[in-house]
């Protein structure tokens, strides 16, 4: 098979099954979506417990909405189409609901997913990220995925791509990392001005290093007024500014609980969503989120 510079490792930093584990547990409460990444290191696991579920009976490949995102080594355009078939085939599926560019800028290619210099420097690639959309457009037009979107796109970024001569495809949703500490008011405005919903990456504060936002005292005070959790408060936030979430739990209890909250009745399409990362609690590289997809949700429509 093509050789592609990104190879996965094995960082072993999820206890083995637990990613499958939960992704079958987040199935069976309701959740649809599933936020994923080659650089999470951890599709396979993602894809047995998809297949496992569907080859149960208990949910449809068409009621699932999985996303993966185009890892910054692969921004080559030679490169795209052979990072998206990597992620479709750890994840067993002939085709992605939606494929994000990670982030905007691209990486040296070859082994490490964070080439650095001797000062530990992350060594750039000389690619823009308007050729890289290009190479995106072409797997929806092929139909590997059905849309394309980015993350991690400021205001000047996301303006640039929009305003790229014959762009083909519109970015769908920009992934940001988005709470009561980083609000995000201007971006999502932005984003919504120009029909790109917004997806709120680390809406609890992220995980063992991250910032203590459950246990913020003004959190607290209105989960207390509202008997909900401070990780449904949190959740609320997003779904009451139009804004997608995608909190991470491998914890079945937490899995629910945080579903639970996004099935309320006032809540509406693709805002009813949830998040959940397969990983180990300190380690970044090995995420996966997942959202439920209601099945009133729009669906996106075939290439
Ligand atoms: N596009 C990008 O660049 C990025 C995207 N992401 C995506 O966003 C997702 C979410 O971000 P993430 O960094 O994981 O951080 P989150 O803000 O989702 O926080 C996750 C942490 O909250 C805990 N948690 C979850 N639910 C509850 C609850 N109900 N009560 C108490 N604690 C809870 C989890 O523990 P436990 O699992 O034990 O329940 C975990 O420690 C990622 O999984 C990834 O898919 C993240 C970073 C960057
Ligand atoms: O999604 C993400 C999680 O982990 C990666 C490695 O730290 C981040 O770069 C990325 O934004």
């Amino acid at each position: 098979r093509e050789k592609v510079p990104c190879e996965p490792r094995h960082l072993g930093d999820a206890a083995p099954g637990e990613v499958t584990e939960a992704v079958k547990v987040a199935i069976d409460v309701g959740y649809r979506h599933f936020d994923c990444a080659y650089m999470y290191h951890n599709e396979n696991e993602v894809g047995v417990g998809i297949q496992s579920k569907i080859k149960e009976g208990a949910v449809r490949r068409e009621n699932l909405f999985i996303v993966s995102k185009l890892w910054c080594t692969c921004h080559k355009k030679s490169l795209v189409k052979a990072a998206c078939t990597r992620s479709l085939k750890a994840l067993k599926l002939d085709y992605l609901d939606l494929y994000l560019m990670h982030w905007p800028m691209g990486f040296k290619s070859g082994e490490a997913d964070l080439p650095v210099d001797h000062n530990g420097m992350i060594i750039p690639s000389d690619t823009d990220f308007l050729d890289t959309w290009e190479a995106m457009e072409n797997l929806v037009a092929t139909g590997l995925v059905r849309a394309i979107g980015v993350s991690n796109f400021n205001h000047e970024q996301l303006e640039r791509l929009l305003k790229k001569p014959n762009l083909r495809f519109k970015p769908v949703t920009n992934q940001i990392e988005c709470h009561p500490y980083l609000t995000q008011k201007n971006l999502i405005s932005f984003c919504q001005s120009r029909n790109v919903s917004v997806t709120a990456y680390l809406p609890l504060g992220g995980s063992s290093g991250g910032m203590h936002l459950m246990e913020d005292p003004m959190i607290q005070t209105i989960a207390q007024k509202h008997s909900k959790s401070a990780a449904q408060i949190l959740i609320r936030f997003q779904i009451q500014r139009n804004v997608r979430v995608i909190p991470k739990s491998v914890n079945p209890k937490r899995i629910l609980e945080n579903f639970q909250e996004s099935s309320c009745r006032n809540c509406a399409g693709w805002n009813r969503g949830w998040g959940w990362t397969g990983r180990a609690a300190a380690r970044v590289l090995s995420r996966l989120t997942l959202t439920p997809v209601p099945a009133t949700a729009p669906r996106l429509p075939r290439p």
